[in-house]
């Protein structure tokens, strides 16, 4: 097949954010500060600013009961879930669609006084991946959201300000094995979620603001995402 513009960028900086989300916080350089804990979920993050912009890596660990990582990805990745979950979102679109496990999106986001309306616009791509700890183990999922330019859409040219972000979610699916002859269960799952992001805001908002919406929202949208997720496979067949 003919290699899309995109493929080598999207081969190495999923090789590269895998990689940086399988590191434990301690493996992932200093200055981790945890920042919310909720049962299973603990979020970190470091405090970073570019040109006096806050652009704070953020790092979440989540272990969820009941759900696998392709159950998790899939769920993330399709656009057509994307409105009930993700509720800072105000309008998304599909400007291409690269291959079935590639697509690239366009995002604004609500406004958050007192900083201007965002908007997004990036490659997605999803990924199973071997799982190198366990060879008949379950595989390893992924989904890498990364800013790229369209030629329609140059940033910062209606209302919003562009952000630059770079996203990676990756999933590890555990199975404890049922009873000697009973059937596997959803209570024999569990799934292990990191989520990466860097958010570069794209024009100065006050970095007060910034720290507490991302305070605000990033455990609440972990939270809200994998409830979603497991409300939608409860009663489904489980996919590995
Ligand atoms: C000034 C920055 C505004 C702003 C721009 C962008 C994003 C954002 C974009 C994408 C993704 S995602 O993980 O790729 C899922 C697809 O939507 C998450 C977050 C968040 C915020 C801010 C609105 C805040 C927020 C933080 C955390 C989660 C959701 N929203």
């Amino acid at each position: 097949a003919i290699q899309h513009r995109l493929w080598p960028e999207i081969e190495k900086t999923v090789q590269i954010q895998v990689s940086m989300a399988k590191m434990g916080i301690g493996e992932c350089g200093s200055g981790w500060q945890l920042f919310a804990e909720d049962g299973e979920m603990k979020m970190y993050r470091r405090e970073e600013e570019v040109d006096g912009m806050v652009v704070d890596p953020l790092k979440a660990v989540h272990i969820v009961k009941g759900i696998t990582g392709h159950e998790v990805c899939h769920h993330f990745f399709n656009p057509q879930y994307r409105y009930d979950w993700e509720t800072t979102l105000e309008h998304m679109t599909v400007l291409e669609t690269i291959s079935e496990d590639t697509l690239v999106f366009l995002q604004t986001h609500k406004r958050i006084w007192p900083a201007s309306q965002r908007d997004g616009l990036f490659w997605s791509h999803i990924r199973k991946l071997p799982n190198e700890k366990d060879r008949d183990g379950p595989d390893i999922w992924t989904v890498v959201n990364n800013s790229t330019d369209h030629p329609d859409y140059p940033p910062n040219n209606g209302k919003c300000v562009r952000v630059f972000l770079t996203v990676c979610l990756l999933c590890q699916t555990t199975v404890d094995p049922p009873k000697e002859g009973t059937s596997l269960t959803r209570d024999n799952l569990s799934c292990k979620i990191t989520y990466c992001s860097v958010v570069n805001p794209g024009g100065w908002a006050p970095a007060s603001v910034l720290r507490a919406v991302y305070k605000r929202e990033y455990p609440k949208f972990l939270k809200r995402f994998t409830a979603y997720v497991k409300n939608q496979t409860k009663n489904k067949p489980i996919m590995f």
